[in-house]
């Protein structure tokens, strides 16, 4: 359970930016661990934030110690209790809508990972667009331990972040490792002191926030769009987007602004 006055999520703006918007998981007792009640309230909060014009960044962080440790096992204990043939329909009613709403947004997502990020955590984490983490701060897959294969689609996101033999090994043998580590994989940009990594997701996002909305967008949906076609169709991807973003305010004026030696200022439109 949560704390009664303490809600599971908490949704701010940020005080420099009101363009970038902070999502904050807040179980900080129990690590951030994912009930049915932080899964709906998450769910809500981001689309809220994603289905606001004015926002054009979101940083995802976890309160108190933790960025979030996975499905809350004792939920999961009380529900495997009630019945194991519907013991995971979370993954489908709740963990499946939260990876789609959170990679789907055409914003730009930061998760700022001020400590562990275990299990579904780390899907969390991986369905972001850019990650910065606390040193020091363990991440596991987890769900080799409890006897269980990945969901949250870390299936794909792990091995499209660390290649499939890593993956593989980070899944099957569930060991934890370091933000080091994440840095070194390139499953992490930056690795900062726990104080500094709001304050640096939230640099990240104020730049975000400040460039070429829809040039992002097309940024990330053409990610998605050739990691699973083939070659010819990723041109005409490419080729298409490019022509969307050829109307644009901010690639003409941006254009022009080279021209005349000044520095870009961009609006999102
Ligand atoms: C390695 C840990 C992440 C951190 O260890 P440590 O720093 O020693 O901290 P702890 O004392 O263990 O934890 C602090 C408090 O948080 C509670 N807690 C931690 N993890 C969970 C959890 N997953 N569920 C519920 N509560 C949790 C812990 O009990 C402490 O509170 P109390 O002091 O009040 O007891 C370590 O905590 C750890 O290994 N955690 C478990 C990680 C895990 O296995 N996660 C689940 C993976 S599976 C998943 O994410 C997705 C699904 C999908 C759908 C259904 C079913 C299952 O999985």
């Amino acid at each position: 359970m949560s704390d009664p006055v303490q809600p599971a999520v908490l949704v701010a703006r940020d005080d420099t930016d009101p363009a970038v918007a902070v999502v904050t998981l807040n179980r900080p007792a129990k690590y951030n661990a994912l009930t049915v009640e932080l899964k709906e309230a998450l769910l809500t909060a981001v689309a809220e934030v994603t289905g606001d014009e004015s926002v054009r960044a979101v940083v995802i962080t976890g309160s108190g110690k933790a960025f979030c440790v996975g499905q809350d096992l004792g939920e999961h204990a009380t529900a495997l209790e009630n019945d194991p043939s519907t013991a995971f329909d979370t993954v489908r009613e709740h963990y499946n809508p939260l990876i789609l709403a959170i990679t789907g947004t055409a914003k730009p997502v930061i998760a700022a990972i001020n400590g562990a990020c275990v299990g579904a955590g780390l899907g969390l984490a991986l369905a972001a667009d850019l990650r910065v983490a606390a040193e020091g701060l363990s991440f596991a897959t987890a769900f080799t331990g409890i006897g269980l294969t990945a969901d949250s689609g870390l299936s794909a996101s792990l091995a499209h972040a660390v290649g499939v033999s890593r993956a593989t090994e980070l899944l099957l043998l569930g060991e934890k490792f370091t933000a080091e580590d994440a840095r070194n994989w390139g499953l992490v940009r930056d690795v900062v002191p726990a104080e500094d990594v709001l304050p640096a997701a939230l640099g990240l996002a104020r730049r975000l926030a400040a460039g070429p909305t829809r040039a992002y967008a097309e940024v990330k949906t053409a990610i998605r769009f050739g990691a699973v076609n083939e070659l010819p169709a990723v041109l005409e991807h490419e080729a298409d987007a490019q022509a969307r973003l050829a109307g644009t305010t901010d690639h003409q004026r941006a254009v022009a602004d080279f021209l005349a030696k000044k520095a870009p200022t961009f609006e999102g439109r």
